[in-house]
């Protein structure tokens, strides 16, 4: 059945994807909700469809949210700072965006009847130690706080959490691409360091899922696995038929040697779907006897589902991976004409 959507955030590699698949799932219209009016109108060119609208407006300012929100039936919320960097630097513009904004998102989707909201979280939100992921956690308890409160609420709010989207604006594959096209070794922060990986279908894959499930305050997690740093890096050289040498920078500021995509707490009560985690969200209420006198008596047994236990991909599958990529095998045609010409 037709319907009507809005994507915050709609001009990134994620929220333009998910475009094309909510008209392909049917949708009558797609808002497109995001501040920068120049990659808004090189959208509109590259895409082409009349179904897509495209609203100037951010997530802090209420009214803006409020006027795209009219008439929608789905919510996909990919506004947000997620550099890691920039966050570190200026955390108050973070909490605008990535707190108070999504607060915004959710109080107009309740107030318009939406019936459902799909938040973009990260791993980077799991036992935060930056800026970025810190305000995605309080993003995600915002989205539960929402469900808790609204027992009969019409909007089901639910997240969305994911590791290291491949190839996604800025990240490192486009970089270490770059680097070997240039004959510049990759510049490695450290070879051990792990990350989940995934393609932009598998994560919009696992937001239909939402759509298509969530009960009020789901967080669901798509079982990744996850690759080294160092080994996405031979990858790449392998596959641009380059010398296998990388140059080490050390870690960064901000910056986890493996992340988690699910606590251990959270595994204690999360329902496995194969390929994914839901966990629901503690609906335990504003009784504080609950939380401060009654504790668990089954503990949380087990460990945290990390980019280090994950099922770690070897180099062979790193680059079959890599050349399913279109972003990649774009740059290795480029570089195959390059070096024949
Ligand atoms: O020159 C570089 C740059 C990065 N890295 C490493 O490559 C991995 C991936 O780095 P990215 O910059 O691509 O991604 P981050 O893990 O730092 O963070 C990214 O992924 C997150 C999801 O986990 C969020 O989406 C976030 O916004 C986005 O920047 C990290 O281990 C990083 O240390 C290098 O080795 N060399």
């Amino acid at each position: 059945m037709g319907f009507c959507a809005l994507i915050t955030g709609g001009t990134g590699s994620f929220g333009r994807t998910m475009v094309s698949r909510l008209l392909d799932l049917g949708a009558v219209e797609v808002r497109v909700l995001s501040r920068d009016e120049a990659k808004q109108d090189a959208m509109r060119r590259e895409i082409g469809d009349d179904r897509v609208r495209y609203h100037v407006g951010d997530v802090r300012d209420r009214a803006s949210v409020d006027r795209a929100m009219r008439g929608v039936d789905r919510v996909f919320h990919a506004a947000a700072l997620k550099q890691v960097p920039s966050c570190e630097f200026f955390p108050m513009e973070a909490v605008r965006t990535n707190v108070l904004g999504s607060v915004n998102v959710i109080d107009s989707a309740e107030a318009a009847g939406v019936r459902s909201v799909v938040m973009l979280s990260t791993d980077k939100a799991v036992a935060p130690v930056n800026a970025m992921g810190m305000t995605k956690a309080l993003m995600e308890k915002v989205a539960q706080a929402h469900a808790r409160d609204n027992p009969g609420s019409p909007t089901t709010v639910s997240c969305v959490r994911y590791g290291n989207v491949m190839c996604s604006r800025g990240s490192v594959i486009p970089l270490f691409i770059e680097q070997i096209r240039a004959g510049q070794s990759p510049t490695v922060t450290d070879p051990a360091m792990t990350r989940f990986l995934m393609s932009l279908g598998e994560s919009v894959a696992l937001v239909e899922h939402a759509f298509a499930h969530a009960r009020p305050g789901d967080v669901f997690i798509r079982k990744a696995a996850a690759s080294t740093v160092g080994d996405l890096a031979a990858a790449l050289c392998q596959l641009f038929g380059a010398p296998d040498k990388i140059e080490i920078l050390g870690v960064r500021h901000g910056e986890k040697l493996h992340e988690t995509l699910a606590s251990r707490e959270e595994l204690a009560r999360a329902e496995d779907f194969g390929e994914y985690l839901r966990v629901p969200v503690d609906c335990r209420d504003l009784n504080y006897a609950l939380y401060v006198c009654d504790g668990d008596p089954a503990g949380h047994p087990g460990s945290d589902f990390t980019s280090a236990n994950a099922r770690r991909l070897r180099v062979p599958e790193i680059v079959e991976m890599l050349r399913a990529l279109p972003q990649v095998r774009a740059e290795l045609s480029a570089h195959e004409m390059a070096l024949a010409s």
